[in-house]
C-alpha cells in the first residue's frame, strides 16, 4: 500500500495531533472538559468510555466538526505541527469509518467508485468531479490490500454489513490519511465479520498507518494497538500502555461496576 512521505520521511518523529486543555461546549454545556491528547506518527490508539462519555466528540473535534473554545487559556490545538487550518485540509488528514457514514452509503454505487470516492470526499462520484488516472490505480491497489477485488463491480446496497464496512476503510484509505480512525468499526457485525474486520485493522496497523480506534467491545483491540485511552465525563480518564491501563480496576472505576478483565491470545475481553 502507498505511504505518505511524511510517514516515512521527515515527520517520523512528529506530533500529528497535539490537544492541550480543549474545552468544547455544545447547547450550553460542557461537552469535553480539560483534554489533553496527543497522537504521534505511527501510534495505533484505542479510546474507550461509557456512553456520551466525550469520544466521538474528541474525534469531531480533531476532524474539525467540533471547535473548541478559543479563548480558552494555555489552549494548544496543532494538527501535523501546525496551529492553523481549513476544515477540508482536516478531512484529507483523516480517513473515518463510521456507522454515520454507513448509512449515507446505503446507495447505489459500485464498490470501486465508494473507494475511489474518499479522494474527494464525497459520497458517490459525480460528473463535476475530475478522475485522474492514479486515482484509479490507487483505488485499485487499495481493493487488493483489502482483499475486495471479489466485491468490486458490486453495489455497496447490495453487501452485507461487514463487507460494506471494509468498503469504507478502503475509502477512508484511499487518499493517504496521516490517522485512519474507526469509530465503533464492529458495532452490529456477526462474530465471522467481526473476525475478518479485525483481521483487516491487524494489516493496516501493522503497515504503519497511525489508527484510532474508539469501541466498546475489548475484543477490537487488535494486539498492535499499545496504547489506550479512558474518556469519563467529557476527560481524559486515563491515558497509556494497554497492560496499564486495562486493568479491572480502572474499567470498574471507569463504568461504576465491578469489572473483571482477562487475556488471551493477545486479545482482552471484560466481563461483568
Ligand atoms: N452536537 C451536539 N449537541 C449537543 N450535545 C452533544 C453534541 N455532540 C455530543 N453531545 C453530547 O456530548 C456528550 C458526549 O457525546 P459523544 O457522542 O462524544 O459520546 P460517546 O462517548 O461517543 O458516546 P457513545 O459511546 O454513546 O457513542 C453526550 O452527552 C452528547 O449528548
Amino acid at each position: 500500500m502507498h505511504k505518505n512521505k511524511e510517514n516515512t520521511e521527515d515527520g517520523k518523529a512528529g506530533l500529528l495531533v497535539e490537544m492541550e486543555n480543549i474545552v468544547v461546549r455544545k447547547n450550553d454545556r460542557t461537552i469535553l472538559d480539560s483534554i489533553d491528547f496527543k497522537i504521534r506518527n505511527g501510534e495505533n490508539i484505542a479510546i474507550i468510555g461509557p456512553n456520551g462519555s466525550g469520544k466521538s466528540s474528541i474525534i469531531k473535534t480533531i476532524t474539525g466538526d467540533y471547535r473548541p473554545i478559543a479563548d480558552t487559556p494555555n489552549m494548544v490545538f496543532r494538527l501535523m505541527e501546525k496551529d492553523r487550518w481549513v476544515v477540508s485540509d482536516l478531512k484529507k488528514l483523516m480517513g473515518i469509518v463510521s456507522g454515520e457514514l454507513q448509512l449515507e452509503y446505503m446507495r447505489d454505487i459500485t464498490v470501486t467508485d465508494v473507494v475511489l470516492s474518499g479522494f474527494f470526499s464525497s459520497i458517490g462520484i459525480y460528473p463535476n468531479l475530475r478522475v485522474r488516472p492514479y486515482m484509479l490505480e490507487i483505488t485499485d491497489d487499495v481493493i487488493d490490500f483489502l482483499e475486495i477485488r471479489h466485491l468490486a463491480d458490486k453495489n455497496i446496497s447490495e453487501l452485507s454489513t461487514g463487507e460494506a464496512r471494509r468498503v469504507l476503510i478502503g475509502r477512508a484509505l484511499v487518499h493517504n490519511p496521516m490517522i485512519l480512525v474507526l469509530d465503533e468499526p464492529t458495532n452490529s457485525l456477526d462474530l465471522k465479520s467481526k473476525h475478518k474486520f479485525r483481521q483487516t485493522v491487524s494489516k493496516i496497523a501493522a503497515s504503519g498507518k497511525s489508527m484510532i480506534l474508539v469501541t466498546h467491545d475489548l475484543e477490537d483491540i487488535v494486539p498492535e494497538i499499545d496504547r489506550v485511552v479512558l474518556v469519563k465525563d467529557g476527560k481524559i480518564f486515563a491515558d497509556g500502555n494497554i497492560e496499564d491501563i486495562l486493568t479491572a480496576e480502572k474499567l470498574t472505576e471507569l463504568f461504576g461496576i465491578p469489572v473483571e478483565v482477562g487475556k488471551d491470545k493477545g486479545y482482552y475481553h471484560a466481563w461483568c
